[in-house]
């Protein structure tokens, strides 16, 4: 797929630098299956040209970076919608972030929650706008992932904030984000650009083959998470097929609290 193709995406490149930008604000950028294939195509856009050095993954407008699956299309229809090649591809656009051999910066303009929360951080960077909250949502909405977004996570921040952010589904702020090494540096909103642009051109100005070892050796000592993350996504597909899940959903679209209650 080309980018010129693309509905939920945008990619730009500027100064050796790709910026993906999810452009669903109407939805606070979360994503549907052809979001997802639009993000896959555009990272692979990335890899492939020799002009990019560094990669960015950011959010339309100032309210969201991404929160997660669409939850509205899930409510509605049963799935995340029609895809190029009839499946949910989310597990290969964790893989394509980690194996793609260049660095990707998550520059979070506003929430990042649910799936759109894994997704910066399984980025190598993250630059986060003073204003952006960060968190997990699926146990309230009728899902899961048992996968990189939870053993990955407790890599990152450790064991304890990790099942704090699973087991409460309360998001954190900025500071505590910056406090808890969940993210790189922190900004005013109208500055995030600009420093991530900057963070960016310091990337570039680096050897790409000692980058590319770099960022592959750092992924080896967690990679075979990637064969929890196939179990993870097996069960949550069977899940995302029972009365609880659809409960969850349903709650959110009604803008009610679920009842789990008969799922104890
Ligand atoms: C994101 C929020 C914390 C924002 O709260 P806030 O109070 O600032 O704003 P509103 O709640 O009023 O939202 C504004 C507007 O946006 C709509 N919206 C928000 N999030 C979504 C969403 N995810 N999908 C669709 N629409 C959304 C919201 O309804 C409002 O619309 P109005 O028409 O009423 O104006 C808060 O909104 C929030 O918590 N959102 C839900 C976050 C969430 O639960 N995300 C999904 C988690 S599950 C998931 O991500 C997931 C990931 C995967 O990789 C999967 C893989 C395989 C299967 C399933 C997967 C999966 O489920």
């Amino acid at each position: 797929m080309q980018p010129s193709e693309f509905s939920d995406v945008r990619y730009e490149v500027r100064d050796a630098t790709a910026w993906v930008t999810i452009d669903r604000p109407e939805r606070m950028n979360s994503f549907r299956g052809r979001t997802v294939d639009e993000l896959i195509s555009a990272f692979k856009h990335a890899w492939a040209d020799k002009e990019v050095g560094a990669i960015v993954l950011t959010g339309a407008g100032e309210r969201a970076f991404c929160a997660g699956g669409d939850v509205k299309e899930r409510a509605e229809t049963g799935s995340y919608g029609p895809t190029e090649w009839g499946t949910f591809e989310i597990e290969r656009l964790h893989r394509i972030i980690r194996d793609v051999p260049k660095p990707v910066i998550a520059s979070v303009n506003g929430v990042a929650v649910g799936g759109g929360h894994v997704l910066h951080v399984l980025c190598d960077l993250t630059v986060a706008a003073e204003h952006a909250r960060f968190g997990q949502s699926g146990p309230r909405v009728g899902s899961f992932d048992a996968g990189f977004g939870s053993a990955y996570l407790a890599r990152v921040i450790g064991e304890k904030r990790a099942r704090q952010l699973w087991f409460t589904c309360e998001l954190i702020d900025a500071a505590t984000a910056l406090n808890w090494g969940l993210v790189n540096e922190v900004v005013p909103g109208p500055d995030l650009a600009d420093t991530t642009a900057a963070w960016a051109a310091k990337i570039n100005a680096l050897s790409p083959t000692a980058l590319r070892f770099l960022k592959h050796s750092f992924n080896a000592d967690t990679d075979h998470l990637g064969g929890l993350s196939h179990v993870a996504f097996d069960g949550l597909e069977v899940f995302s097929h029972t009365d609880e899940a659809a409960e969850g959903a349903r709650a959110f679209a009604e803008k009610r609290a679920p009842d789990y209650r008969p799922y104890r």
